[in-house]
């Protein structure tokens, strides 16, 4: 409408020939015209006809008039009004064309809108809130900016028109080669494509968001047991959790369910457009208020205790009653026996920028140890070359879900365990893209140490881009400990420059100094992920990479020197009372319905134990657990688990809820006060808080004091803080958060992280 409006014209120039509108020609002929008709209609018939054309008499005196008896352009006029077959047409006024205009715009608009909420449907299956600022990377101009979805990446862009490439001939051969319903495929899926079509073995539709889930090797066809019978399907519970390796692990099928999204951004923003798009609260308001409104059910705080008291009734009523009893084990005591038979052990999560290499390092990693089959690469080999992305098969180990073995990119941390004859080891493989960088903080907040993977050649995108923003969340999170693995030498120019190396060594040690990292904490491995070239083992003598081994260790020795000691406090830490927050939900298995996994941070837990889950304040019942994928009697602070709970409705359940000891609940807080780090800066103003796996919409209510580095008092009240500044700020939410002190939490703004710090 409103483009209408806008278009410039004059009153009188409406209708270019209003006067004659409407009016029969014929009457207003002279009897001059008549007599210029009856001569030339025949001549420019004859012409006509010599060239094989035909056309009526009405035709013909329709041109002559308009081309003021001009033959020569009247035959070709005549001409072309007999070929179309079509009345010639009245010029069109300006109003007109005007209102032709306003239709194609509107029509442009409704598929721009019909893209938007297709793109919205793209990232349905993303578990944390979109950043406001980021939103616009999730809305294409046009389905040809598609690419932009994912903060403009090329390979995006490449594979996006690959994608379509591929589409076109697959539906000339009247089929749809890959009927993945990923969004992307919606997105640029032929017309004729139906929705419901039969998956195909390398893509398959996905209903519920993938985290991450190891596809296990198949055993031989003919050594496959008979397939399950059927389960009747049942309407699946909305949680916002879906299962890392944890879930692969006690799943018989590869294709198990997953657990849906609870908050998808479509279903949050809706399907349906508003008239005035600015009526009402904004998208990102609608999204946050979901947040806030849709939890668990949570205890209401009201002025006269009598919900206190209820809930303190609650908490004394009647705990669930495990099939499995606890045998009541000492577990610090056990622990601490076996301690002479344990190996050192770390979780180290991969960070770096975008495309740096780390999936491929840590699938070579994995495959060189002997944890991942040579048969598993060399099928991930064949898979990955039909969809013309060989380049990307040791990705794939750690790359599992659909969506990111097409894209090529890691959505979320993926977790996998390897054992050497020295260590044990989790790898936490975080996504490098900027758009992922909750879930970077999630996989870093489970880890002991980091591995910052750098592409050798590309040093300067990442130092403008997740390097730097990773290297600085790393910190956030309390790791101290960083190997960095100086990647991809096998494609520098030279290959394997050693002076390429030691000035990327140079740059990226500053910038981790920088960031307030021990030079003594930093650990640089030249490698390639792709070749192998010194991640397991090391060059030969004869390579480009012989001066390697003289100087460097392998990166695999790199880690079983980083791991770092055990905390004296660590055995007091088991008695603590337990507290595990939760980094998944997931449905495991029949026998294990209802799963969780996460880290235990404080105290111990063992089969048959209730424990209570916070903010739900709903209990649980511990049926069964496993730590490094192997089933265990009970699993203590530091380790990573999966725990199969009983007595408990998933929908008390969400990643980022806390797991906690009954008798000692975790503290539901609305605020909270925190010492932090500024990296930009901070208004009392609405920002994200991240603790850990959470990611919740708050607030900064009040800027309380600005600190020195010995925590004392600058200034009181500012009215704003800037970077490189440390402060001490109120923090409140909404909603009750489950948290303790000493907690490490990042605080982002507009998609951008904009300071760190502590819970006080
Ligand atoms: N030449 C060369 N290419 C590599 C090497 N490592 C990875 N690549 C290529 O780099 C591309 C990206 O590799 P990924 O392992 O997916 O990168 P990533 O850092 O995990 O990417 P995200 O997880 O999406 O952030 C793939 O095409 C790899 O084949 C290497 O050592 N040498």
């Amino acid at each position: 409408m409103q483009r209408v409006k806008n278009v410039d014209y004059d009153e009188d120039e409406l209708y270019d020939d209003d006067e004659e509108y409407g009016a029969d020609p014929e009457e207003s002929y002279s009897q001059e015209d008549r007599d210029n008709f009856a001569a030339l209609i025949p001549v420019v018939r004859a012409e006509l006809e010599e060239a094989g054309s035909r056309a009526s008499n009405k035709e013909i005196q329709n041109a002559l008039w308009n081309y003021y008896w001009d033959v020569g352009k009247s035959d070709a006029e005549a001409s072309a009004a007999a070929a179309d077959g079509e009345k010639q047409e009245k010029p069109k006024s300006k109003f007109d064309q005007a209102a032709e205009r306003s239709a194609r715009d509107i029509a442009d608009d409704f598929e721009d809108a019909a893209s938007m909420l297709l793109s919205m449907a793209w990232f349905r299956d993303v578990p944390w809130i979109l950043p406001p600022g980021r939103q616009d990377y999730l809305v294409p101009a046009t389905p040809i900016s598609r690419p932009r979805l994912l903060g403009g990446s090329s390979k995006l862009a490449k594979l996006a028109e690959e994608r379509r490439k591929k589409a076109a001939a697959a539906s000339a051969e009247g089929s749809v080669a890959n009927g993945a319903l990923s969004s992307l495929d919606r997105l640029t899926k032929p017309k004729d494509f139906k929705e419901n079509e039969a998956p195909s073995a390398v893509a398959e539709p996905r209903k519920y968001p993938v985290r991450k889930k190891r596809e296990p090797t198949p055993p031989p066809a003919e050594e496959s047991p008979p397939p399950p019978p059927a389960e009747p399907e049942q309407e699946k519970p909305d949680l916002r959790a879906s299962p890392t390796a944890f879930a692969r692990t006690l799943s018989a099928s590869p294709n198990q369910d997953i657990l849906p999204a609870a908050t998808t951004l479509s279903e949050l923003l809706g399907s349906g457009q508003s008239e005035d798009p600015f009526q009402g609260p904004s998208p990102d308001d609608t999204l946050i208020s979901h947040l806030y409104n849709t939890g668990p059910t949570k205890p209401k705080q009201t002025a006269n205790g009598l919900t206190k008291k209820t809930e303190a009734l609650k908490l004394d009523s009647a705990p669930p009653q495990p099939k499995l009893r606890s045998k009541g084990l000492d577990v610090p005591k056990l622990w601490a026996e076996e301690k002479a038979k344990r190996k050192p052990s770390a979780a180290f999560v991969v960070v770096g920028h975008v495309d740096h290499g780390k999936s491929t390092l840590m699938g070579r990693l994995l495959l060189d140890v002997g944890a991942v089959s040579q048969r598993d690469i060399d099928k991930y080999q064949r898979q990955a070359s039909e969809l013309g992305k060989a380049s990307f098969a040791l990705a794939w180990v750690m790359d599992t879900s659909t969506e990111e073995r097409e894209r090529g990119v890691t959505f979320d941390f993926a977790q996998h365990h390897f054992s050497t004859p020295k260590a044990d080891f989790t790898i936490l493989d975080a996504p490098g893209h900027r758009d992922f960088v909750p879930n970077m903080i999630g996989g870093a907040s489970m880890a002991d140490m980091a591995v910052l993977v750098v592409d050798a050649n590309q040093l300067d995108s990442g130092m403008k881009g997740q390097t730097r923003e990773h290297i600085l969340l790393a910190k956030a999170v309390g790791l101290k400990k960083v190997v960095v693995a100086v990647n991809k030498l096998d494609a520098a120019r030279p290959a394997w420059s050693q002076q390429l190396f030691e000035s990327v060594q140079i740059d990226i040690r500053k910038l981790l100094a920088e960031s307030g990292f021990a030079d003594e904490d930093i650990k640089f491995v030249p490698c390639s992920g792709l070749s192998g070239a010194n991640v397991v083992n090391q060059p030969k003598a004869s390579s480009p990479a012989a001066w390697v081994p003289k100087a460097h260790f392998t990166l695999l020795q790199t880690l079983e020197r980083s791991i770092p000691p055990t905390k004296p406090t660590t055995q007091e830490t088991i008695k603590q009372p337990l507290r595990m927050q939760i980094i998944d939900v997931f449905r495991g298995s029949v026998t294990n319905p209802l799963s969780v996994a996460g880290r235990i941070s404080s105290g111990n837990v063992q089969n048959g134990d209730v424990v209570t889950t916070q903010p739900s304040g709903e209990k649980a019942a511990i049926k069964g657990l496993e730590v490094s994928d192997e089933p265990r009697e009970f699993a203590v602070a530091g380790q990573i688990c999966t725990l199969h709970l009983s007595e408990i409705e998933a929908q008390h359940l969400r990643s980022g809820d806390v797991l906690c000891s009954s008798q000692h609940p975790v503290r539901v807080a609305r605020g909270f006060t925190a010492l932090i780090e500024l990296l930009d800066s901070l208004l009392p103003q609405p920002v994200d808080v991240h603790l850990g796996r959470l990611h919740a919409p708050g607030t900064i209510s009040q800027l309380i004091e600005t600190v020195d580095g010995r925590g004392e008092q600058l200034k009181r009240r500012p009215r704003l803080l800037k970077a490189g500044q440390r402060a001490r700020v109120r923090i409140s939410f909404e909603e009750g958060v489950p948290l303790a002190v000493g907690e490490k939490i990042v605080v982002r703004s507009a998609g951008v992280t904009a300071a760190y710090g502590t819970v006080e």
